[in-house]
């Protein structure tokens, strides 16, 4: 998808696209709504100093298969401000960017967390919008759902994670994992990894990586992340550290990119050692990565299938906000891992049967959904 034209439109999306800017906070940023025939436009708010707008469209387009394989009725869109998240600013622009979106916002998008954002940004967008919109991810203390604290996310990709491993006879039980990124998602991948007997070797933050071929100590890396914020990697003792991106290529068996997109190349993917990839991180494999890893028969949970987990939280959110009853987080990861399990099997028994890549058959099962959403609505023929 390329947005320096309009040759980035096809037949799914996006519906629309509207930047908004504010000289005064310096606020530059986007909304992206792909495709709605499932319903409104949902997915999180990213921040970034180096954001584009087609890593926006690239992850509204991930959402509208997210929430069609999850089958779950809302649309796929994603927003994203162009900012430092880590500057004293960041409140004042992203109440001038919830501001700037509020015609949009009531009828067609529903704020959430993505990188760079917070439970307590959820909370300060809501404030922002008062009855013209929602966020969610807010902290429980406001009757939020903090799916971030929570790591909703990272427990369903580590299910996924079980889930491949036994299609495939093996075990988790010792199982070597590297986790990239050690962040909401791939520290909580990596406690559940740990609970589930799992052995998590190598851990990576972008200040650089942890390695450990007999397992790091999870426990102290989740205290070290609670007190050191991502700079954890220059506070553990007990492990060799590597450079950023040295951990994809790590023996292992098990390899989850939780960072950032287009991560794993072909040259990653060629290199890696481990049998099961689990995609954290949306957009982590290239296209030529995912033929590779294909013919290499190494199994791959596609980004839209493991981490939607965040998706499944969000839609309780959603229903939360109309409850007065504290909302728990038992049950909504027992919803995800139900939901997450079942899907993860399905892809990859559909692209051993027809020959196809995980993503490949992934996409069937959500294009599915959406075309038939689309043909109920009239927006296209019948098929
Ligand atoms: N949060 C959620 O519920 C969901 C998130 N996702 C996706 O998961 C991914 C991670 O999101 P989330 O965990 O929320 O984000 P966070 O901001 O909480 O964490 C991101 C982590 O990745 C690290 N990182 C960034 N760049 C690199 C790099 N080059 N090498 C290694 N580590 C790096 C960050 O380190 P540092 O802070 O030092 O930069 C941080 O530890 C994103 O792709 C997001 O879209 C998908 C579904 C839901
Ligand atoms: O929709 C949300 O609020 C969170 C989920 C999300 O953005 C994602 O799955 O990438």
């Amino acid at each position: 998808m390329r947005l320096d034209d309009l040759s980035h439109a096809d037949a799914w999306g996006p519906e629309k696209i509207v930047t908004v800017s504010d000289t005064r906070t310096g606020m530059r940023g986007v909304l992206v709504i792909d495709n709605t025939a499932r319903g409104m436009g949902k997915g999180g708010t990213r921040m970034g100093p180096a954001l584009t707008v087609t890593e926006v469209a690239r992850l509204a387009r991930v959402m509208t298969w997210k929430w069609a394989a999850v089958d779950l009725f809302f649309g796929g869109a994603k927003a994203g401000v162009r900012f430092d998240p880590a500057s004293a600013d960041k409140e004042a622009v992203l109440r001038a960017f919830a501001r700037a979106l509020s015609s949009e916002v009531p009828e067609e998008y529903v704020f959430g967390l993505d990188m760079g954002l917070t439970e307590h940004d959820a909370a300060v967008i809501q404030d922002e919008l008062g009855a013209r919109g929602a966020a969610v991810g807010s902290p429980s203390e406001v009757g939020g759902v903090p799916y971030d604290q929570w790591g909703v996310t990272g427990y369903g990709v580590a299910e996924a994670v079980d889930e491949a491993v036994r299609r495939d006879g093996a075990d988790l039980h010792g199982a070597r994992v590297v986790v990239q990124g050690f962040g909401a998602v791939g520290a909580a991948a990596a406690e559940r990894l740990h609970e589930l007997g799992a052995r998590v070797v190598a851990v990576s933050t972008a200040e650089g990586a942890l390695h450990a071929p007999d397992g790091l100590d999870v426990p102290a890396l989740l205290q070290a992340r609670s007190q050191w914020g991502d700079a954890l990697v220059h506070h553990v003792d007990g492990s060799r550290p590597l450079a950023a991106g040295e951990e994809l290529t790590l023996p292992a068996d098990v390899l989850i990119p939780a960072a950032r997109q287009d991560v794993v190349d072909v040259a990653a993917a060629r290199d890696l050692s481990a049998s099961v990839v689990v995609e954290g991180a949306n957009l982590a494999l290239t296209p030529k990565a995912q033929a590779v890893l294909a013919e290499r028969g190494v199994s791959v949970v596609p980004d839209f299938i493991a981490n939607a987990g965040g998706v499944v939280a969000a839609a309780y959110a959603m229903e939360a906000r109309s409850s007065v009853f504290p909302v728990e987080p038992g049950p909504i990861r027992a919803a995800v891992s139900e939901r997450l399990r079942a899907n993860t099997l399905h892809v990859l028994e559909e692209a051993a049967r027809g020959a196809l890549t995980s993503h490949e058959a992934a996409r069937h099962l959500a294009e599915r959904r959406v075309r038939t959403a689309m043909e109920i609505r009239g927006r296209v023929r019948s098929s």
